[in-house]
């Protein structure tokens, strides 16, 4: 049974960790898909590739407002896809062949099947070719396996074709009408992408807000925004699902009473699951949530030794800078055992790259009341600033969070355009303790530049 100094299971944010340093090391990777894990392959890399071209589709439809008539003449979806996945195929193909065959990797095996463990530091790796199964063993291991989409129990669901974010950006044409079940991340992206691209989108949710765990005030105002643009069906249950001539109807039950719809793209999008279950890990010993993510440690270990774990499989931050940081926290207790690091998720912020788009870091204003804490906000419409004006936004802001006695920024969260970015300052802020005072007078803002956005909202806050 071969033995190893490290086996790596997963290369998403996994294969990040090896690198010159383990060189003397005996180290394996086990890798059950394509190389480069979830971020690259179909999640954040791809998605964002086609929310560009998304926003470029969208153009026309509101530029005649500023006096400039466009048409949108047409989309070249296979174009599209194919400009998009040849250039990701490729880097992932890259990544595999460096693990294989570059010098730098001698000390690596690489095994291209599925992991289980089947005994105490024990993992079985089984091949899709026929081959038969290898148990290997090792000092230590990473298991960086991610998760999968969770696939609800609909009736009819599994007797018909439908598609998840790992199939739906490879389709061979595009469909006239799409149902998406969920109102979450995917769901908002993917709506904006596809209606951008001419599909009819129906959006199926079952609570009464799109992206609820927002704060309020961006769910709401997104919400709307989108029932502007698709058809959204709030606190609606999806109670059958049918194959029919060219595609499914769902059956909904809605605040208005039952309802069908036909559409020839069925895409299901309603959160994702830990792989923890596949990788068997209570056979090593390891314990995991409720929700089947692995427990670890603040330093990344579980409770079994010279075990660690990372990313989707044991955060439920579920985002690809998130798994970043916890490989490099275990590449680095990986070399310095007596010297561990441990991970920072004070101030972890995610994007949603929809139209508009939403940045948010920290608390929102429900926990800041859930936790009874004493807070004060500041809200800044896009409308108000110089920039906003230009860009004829009416419907942007960002809203800030803070303690008064201290001026500390609890949360921000912004909609509009270049969420992302202009939240990245806020993101500092917190993370380095500048308060909100300091921050906003304490510097220059480029005028008529889009940051005047968070300058006026942090003036705007209340201090004592
Ligand atoms: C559509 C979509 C869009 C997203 N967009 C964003 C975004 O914009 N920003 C962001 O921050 N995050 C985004 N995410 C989330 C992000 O992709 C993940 O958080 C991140 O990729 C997780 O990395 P990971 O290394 O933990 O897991 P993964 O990248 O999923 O890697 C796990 C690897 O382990 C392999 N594996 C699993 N089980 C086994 C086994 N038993 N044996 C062997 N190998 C195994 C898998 O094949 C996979 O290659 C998105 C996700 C999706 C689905
Ligand atoms: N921009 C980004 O960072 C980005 C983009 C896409 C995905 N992701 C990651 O991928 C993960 C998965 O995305 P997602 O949109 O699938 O999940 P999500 O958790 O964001 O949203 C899931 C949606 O499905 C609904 N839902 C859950 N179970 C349901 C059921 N049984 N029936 C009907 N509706 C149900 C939820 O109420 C919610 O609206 C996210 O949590 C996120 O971390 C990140």
């Amino acid at each position: 049974m071969p033995h190893y100094d490290l086996v790596i299971v997963g290369t998403g944010s996994g294969n990040s960790i090896l690198d010159h340093r383990f060189a003397d090391w005996k180290t394996a990777i086990v890798e059950k898909g394509v190389f480069g894990g979830t971020c690259l392959n179909v999640g954040c890399i791809p998605t964002k590739m086609f929310v560009h071209t998304a926003d470029l589709a969208a153009t026309p439809g509101h530029s005649a407002r500023f006096g400039v008539d466009e048409e949108l003449t047409g989309v070249r979806w296979r174009d599209i896809r194919d400009r998009i996945f040849g250039r990701i195929d490729p880097i992932a193909a890259g990544g595999r062949e460096y693990r294989l065959h570059h010098e730098d990797n001698a000390g690596t095996t690489v095994y291209e099947g599925t992991g289980r463990f089947v005994g105490d530091k024990e993992l079985a790796v089984s091949f899709d070719d026929g081959r038969a199964t290898e148990t290997i063993t090792a000092d230590r291991f990473v298991l960086a396996a991610g998760g999968r989409v969770a696939v609800p129990d609909v009736p009819g669901l599994a007797d018909v074709p439908y598609h998840t974010s790992d199939t739906v950006m490879r389709l061979d044409e595009l469909p006239e009408r799409m149902v998406i079940l969920g109102g979450g991340f995917i769901a908002a992206e993917f709506a904006h992408v596809f209606s951008a691209l001419g599909v009819e989108v129906t959006v199926v949710v079952r609570s009464g807000a799109m992206l609820r765990r927002e704060d309020t005030d961006i769910s709401e105002r997104f919400t709307a925004l989108a029932r502007d643009r698709f058809d959204v069906r709030l606190n609606t249950a999806t109670t059958a699902v049918r194959a029919t001539g060219s595609g499914v109807t769902v059956d909904l039950d809605g605040p208005d009473g039952p309802s069908s719809i036909e559409a020839g793209v069925l895409l299901v999008a309603t959160g994702r699951r830990p792989n923890s279950d596949l990788l068997d890990v209570a056979k090593t010993g390891i314990d995991t949530t409720d929700g089947g993510f692995v427990r670890v440690d603040s330093h990344q270990r579980t409770g079994v030794d010279g075990i660690y774990a990372l990313g989707d499989l044991s955060s439920t931050y579920e985002l690809k800078h998130v798994a970043n940081q916890e490989a490099r926290v275990v590449q680095h207790n990986l070399l310095h055992p007596g010297e561990p690091i441990e991970s920072d998720h004070r101030y972890v912020p995610h994007a949603v790259f929809g139209s508009p788009q939403i940045a948010s870091v920290g608390i929102t204003e429900r926990e800041a009341e859930a936790q009874g804490l004493r807070y004060v906000t500041s809200t800044q419409d896009y409308a108000g600033i110089a920039y906003g004006w230009a860009m004829e936004d009416h419907s942007g802001f960002a809203k800030l969070i803070a303690d008064p006695a201290t001026g500390l920024l609890l949360g921000a969260h912004i909609i509009g355009p270049q969420a992302p970015t202009l939240l990245q300052p806020l993101i500092q802020a917190m993370s380095f303790g500048l308060d909100a005072r300091s921050m906003a007078h304490g510097q220059y803002w480029i005028h008529p530049a889009m940051p005047e956005l968070v300058e006026n909202a942090l003036l705007g806050l209340p201090l004592d």
